[in-house]
């Protein structure tokens, strides 16, 4: 079926091909790219986009020993189907199978694990100064979307490489789009690039030209200088980029892979750091992406013709709730702001985007600097909320330690995808927010058992004067059977099941559900069970906790996230101050990285499901056989 793509394994088999049959292979590739990721679901637009940059690297350099880093690495797909995993395409993200990311553990030609945004220039540099203390030659290249280069770390990275000298090529692929449409100065300069009417010309002409005008005289001289300088800066591309030490190239047409060949080839041994702006289009060569990249951002399976998705839309998730709970908070109360770091639609914020144009703040892949706006916010008597995956905020963590709790100030965080995310997998998951958050002093922290107490926990978190976290989880928010009247008051959980001493369930946010099936299996069998929900992490109801443990035989806790400084040892802790000595299992995820895969399947793999639950209780009762996975007192 291709003719080309059938007989690539290896990049070496790209450069026995022709200039023509690399463009037979370029709508292959795309091909190919379409039919796999409609069946798997995965980051499809970001990849159309660079497959004639991602040929050009693989012509021009060799991974076996070049160093290509993928920031992000959503777009690394095409370099995995040139790079020996073509084959096992069909598994990507799906567990056991190849991951949606750049991994070093799969292949000699990935050189650096990512996932999260804007690292790609620093470990870059960190390479290139390795590579010179090692006396070893090769070359390193950085690719690096628009929109990951408004994340800070970026600046940093570009602010040292450039003064650094060292050998290194940057090539920043300009699609105009981060998830979202880019936002900032930096996007807005990008654009005056790509439009000036000097497009085609070449930075050593223009110099050329200004170094022409002539000046005579003191003052003339002066002032023909600061002329000099105001048209250099008007007219030579990339400026920025060279006064910060880069050799600026561009912008080149990054849909033409003969002439990025010719750049890359022509630059790539040049003596110092070189940026290489490259405009590609997102979604490339498949209609219903260019129309909307957003949307084929990151897909679920698809129907090729349409684009439409295969399953229909999901219910109501999580972030859906927590956006219209926001909006509905922001038209009673004109105090409250929503900050997103790129990720509006992601996080349920675009209704509160449209409604509140001038109170919602979209700051770029910049997840520090929204936590200390949303400080400056609040310090300055607005009530700021921020909608970030529990992943990103590890990102923001000193800012929320120092610029919020520290000082006390009203903010909310509000930790989407807290949990197993699924198929981005380990850099994605949201399992550390517990352990690195529930630790600072000031910060009250909850956890929703379904949608409608996060609404709840929402509304109560806006009549605090302190900073808040609520974790919850990617998907659909369910509504809880068995449920009682939602009422929140800080530091109270609630008995969501009682129907005896055997064993008492704690099970937080979502593990609720869990544990309520886990009851009903339980009761089938005789063993009586209580569930209590403890809705707030931090303070703990202590007061509800110590009472049941002491009036249950057995004690269990249940959690998304990992063990250590997780739920569990929190209750554990409190058991033990309190001498109390009974058993205490812990169900939580171990000291471990989670590989990507289906949520259910990973959950049930970690135990933390109501079939696995009642299982291990059921057999604590027949004779003590004990999973790996939970921690027993
Ligand atoms: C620290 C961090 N924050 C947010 C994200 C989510 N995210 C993944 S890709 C992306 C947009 C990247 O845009 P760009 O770099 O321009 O790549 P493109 O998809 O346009 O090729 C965002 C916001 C992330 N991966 N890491
Ligand atoms: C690459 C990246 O970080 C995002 O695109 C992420 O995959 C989005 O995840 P959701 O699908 O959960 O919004
Ligand atoms: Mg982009």
């Amino acid at each position: 079926m291709y003719s080309y793509l059938s007989g690539i394994s290896m990049p070496e088999d790209l450069k026995k091909l022709t200039e023509k049959e690399v463009e037979v292979l370029i709508k292959e590739i795309r091909n190919f790219l379409i039919e796999s990721v409609s069946k798997t679901g995965g980051h499809l637009a970001s990849n159309l986009g660079v497959v004639e940059l991602t040929l050009a690297l693989h012509t021009v350099f060799d991974t076996s020993k070049d160093r290509i880093l993928w920031d992000v690495g959503h777009q690394s797909y095409v370099h995995k189907i040139l790079t020996g995993r073509k084959d096992e395409f069909h598994t990507l993200r799906q567990y056991k199978g190849i991951s949606g990311f750049p991994k070093i553990s799969e292949s000699i030609h990935d050189h650096f694990n990512t996932g999260h945004s804007s690292t790609s220039i620093s470990a870059a540099l960190g390479m290139a100064f390795a590579r010179d203390l090692q006396q070893q030659d090769h070359s390193i290249i950085a690719v690096i979307g628009d929109g990951a280069l408004t994340g800070g770390m970026a600046f940093e990275a570009l602010n040292h490489a450039g003064q650094s000298k060292k050998n290194l090529m940057v090539i920043l692929n300009d699609n105009e789009m981060s998830i979202s449409p880019n936002v900032g100065g930096l996007s807005d300069y990008l654009t005056r690039i790509r439009t000036a009417p000097i497009y085609y010309r070449v930075k050593g002409d223009i110099e050329q030209l200004i170094g022409k005008i002539p000046a005579i005289g003191k003052s003339v001289v002066k002032t023909v200088e600061k002329a000099k300088d105001s048209i250099k800066y008007f007219f030579v591309p990339g400026i920025l980029f060279e006064e910060l030490g880069f050799t600026y190239i561009g912008p080149v047409d990054g849909h033409n892979y003969e002439s990025l060949c010719k750049v890359l080839n022509k630059y790539k041994n040049l003596n110092g750091p070189v940026l290489v702006h490259v405009i590609t289009k997102k979604g490339k060569g498949y209609k219903p992406a260019e129309t909307s990249p957003h949307d084929f951002h990151g897909v679920s399976p698809f129907k090729i013709d349409s684009g439409e998705p295969l399953k229909a839309k999901k219910k109501t998730t999580f972030s859906d709730i927590a956006g219209s709970t926001l909006v509905k908070a922001a038209e009673a109360d004109d105090s409250i702001v929503a900050i997103t770091a790129a990720m509006p639609s992601g996080t349920g914020l675009t209704e509160f985007s449209q409604k509140f144009p001038e109170r919602f703040i979209d700051v770029g892949i910049a997840e520090q600097h929204a936590v200390t706006l949303a400080a400056g916010l609040a310090a300055a008597g607005c009530r700021p909320v921020f909608p970030v995956y529990s992943t990103f905020l590890q990102r923001g963590y000193d800012q929320v330690l120092h610029d919020v709790c520290l000082q006390n100030l009203p903010v909310t965080l509000l930790l989407d995808r807290a949990g197993l995310v699924g198929n981005d997998g380990e850099t994605h998951h949201g399992v550390f927010d517990i352990s690195f958050l529930s630790c600072i002093p000031n910060l009250v922290m909850m956890a929703p058992k379904d949608g409608d107490e996060l609404q709840e926990m929402i509304q109560y978190s806006l009549k605090l004067k302190s900073p808040v976290a609520i974790r919850y989880p990617r998907g659909n928010a369910g509504i809880t059977e068995d449920s009682n009247n939602i009422s929140i008051h800080k530091g109270k959980g609630e008995i969501l099941f009682e129907a005896g001493k055997d064993a008492l369930i704690i099970a937080l946010g979502t593990m609720c559900e869990e544990a309520l099936k886990a009851a009903h299996t339980l009761a089938q069998k005789g063993i009586k069970v209580t569930i209590i929900n403890p809705r707030f992490i931090k303070p703990l109801d202590e007061g509800l906790i110590l009472e049941y443990a002491n009036k249950c035989n057995s004690i269990y806790t249940i959690e998304d996230h990992v063990k250590h400084g997780g739920f569990g040892s929190q209750v554990l802790s409190l058991l033990n101050d309190h001498s109390i000595n009974k058993e205490v299992r812990i169900f939580a995820i171990p000291d471990e990285f989670v590989e990507h895969g289906d949520v259910h399947i990973l959950h049930d793999y970690y135990h933390l499901c109501g079939d696995k639950l009642a299982q291990e209780i059921q057999q604590d009762f027949l004779g003590n056989v004990y999973s790996p996975f939970v921690l027993t007192r």
